[in-house]
């Protein structure tokens, strides 16, 4: 079979949140390309964490089984974590439907998920060698779903400031342009990896990343590429400056910003819209605007939704690739 469901945006495209059903329970939960644990708010959580969410309770789950002993410690990236217990329950994205699924119950979770109130937890959909379960790791929804999809897929398909979609077991073609450019992924890391080694700035020549990989990830908000991309892309843009105490380089809000294309897989040039690039103003007046394009400190580079909006991506672990085509 296959399972669509709606990826709808936070306000400023933060993240983008899409139904789960648990057990009966509709959760609003964000998809995670760049994890592997699928953890839920939960009423074992202290009331003062429960507040303002959706918590899933167990005991109004008539399929919930708790794996005894079993117990799971996430950290994140952007140094946000959550911990707690674990057991299993049906879980149906959009008709795709999972018996056993692992679900890991929160019992404590960081202050940007309490404070984050649309999000009820997260979709793990990176490799299950990096899902956090002890003593025995558990797989992922996808992982435990590919042999009963009618392909071992699932698409983001994440639009600006609109409502998109994910979509597990099919491709649908009418929602790109030409044809999807496939690339090899690395699962060595226990992310959707790959190769990309060049980048361009609008019209310009393009340019070596020493060693470049990057990671598809739809739980981070931004790019976050090599500081010679950074410094190649903000010096076409007048008034760029590095902000230390905004945490990132900033532009007049008013800026006409170049697209930039990243190489992925090296056979296709993804083109990364430059509106796009622009992503929230950091003062009241609106005149001073954040980039969406970030500088990081590592060869792994993290291309997350500012390229998801310009991009339709396919991921498929029947093969590991990682398909891409800009949006239609
Ligand atoms: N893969 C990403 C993950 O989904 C988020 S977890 C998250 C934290 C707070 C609010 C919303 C989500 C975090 O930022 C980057 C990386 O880690």
């Amino acid at each position: 079979g296959s399972g669509k469901v709606t990826a709808t945006p936070e306000q400023g495209d933060v993240e983008f949140l899409s139904p789960v059903i648990i057990g009966g329970q509709t959760m609003n939960m964000d998809f995670d390309s760049g994890s592997s644990d699928l953890w839920v708010f939960n009423t074992q959580l202290a009331a003062a964490s429960q507040a303002g969410h959706t918590n899933f309770d167990v005991a109004k789950s008539t399929t919930f089984k708790m794996l005894t002993g079993s117990t799971f410690t996430i950290s994140y990236g952007d140094g946000s974590g959550a911990a707690g217990n674990v057991g299993t329950d049906t879980v149906n994205i959009g008709g795709a439907t999972v018996t056993s699924q692992a679900i890991e119950l929160a019992t404590a979770v960081s202050a940007s998920f309490v404070q984050d109130t649309q999000s009820n937890g997260l979709v793990g959909l990176a490799f299950s060698k990096l899902n956090t379960v002890k003593p025995a790791q558990q797989k992922t929804f996808f992982d435990n779903a590919k042999d009963t999809l009618a392909m071992p897929v699932f698409t983001a398909d994440l639009r600006k400031a609109a409502v998109g979609a994910y979509e597990f077991g099919a491709i649908d073609s009418t929602k790109f342009n030409g044809s999807l450019s496939w690339a090899a992924v690395n699962t060595t890391s226990g992310f959707w990896q790959f190769s990309s080694q060049k980048f361009q700035v609008g019209t310009g020549t393009a340019m070596n990343v020493a060693g470049g990989q990057a990671i598809a990830d739809t739980g981070t908000t931004l790019m976050l590429v090599n500081a010679a991309v950074v410094n190649a892309y903000y010096s076409q843009v007048t008034g760029a400056v590095n902000n230390q105490t905004v945490g990132g380089v900033t532009f007049p809000c008013n800026s006409q910003l170049p697209d930039l294309s990243v190489d992925v897989g090296g056979n296709y040039m993804a083109v990364v819209r430059g509106d796009d690039i622009n992503f929230a103003p950091v003062d009241q007046a609106g005149t001073t605007c954040f980039g969406g394009v970030q500088a990081i400190a590592s060869n792994l580079q993290i291309y997350g939704d500012i390229m998801f909006k310009s991009q339709f991506v396919a991921f498929n672990n029947g093969n590991n690739s990682i398909g891409m085509a800009p949006h239609q």
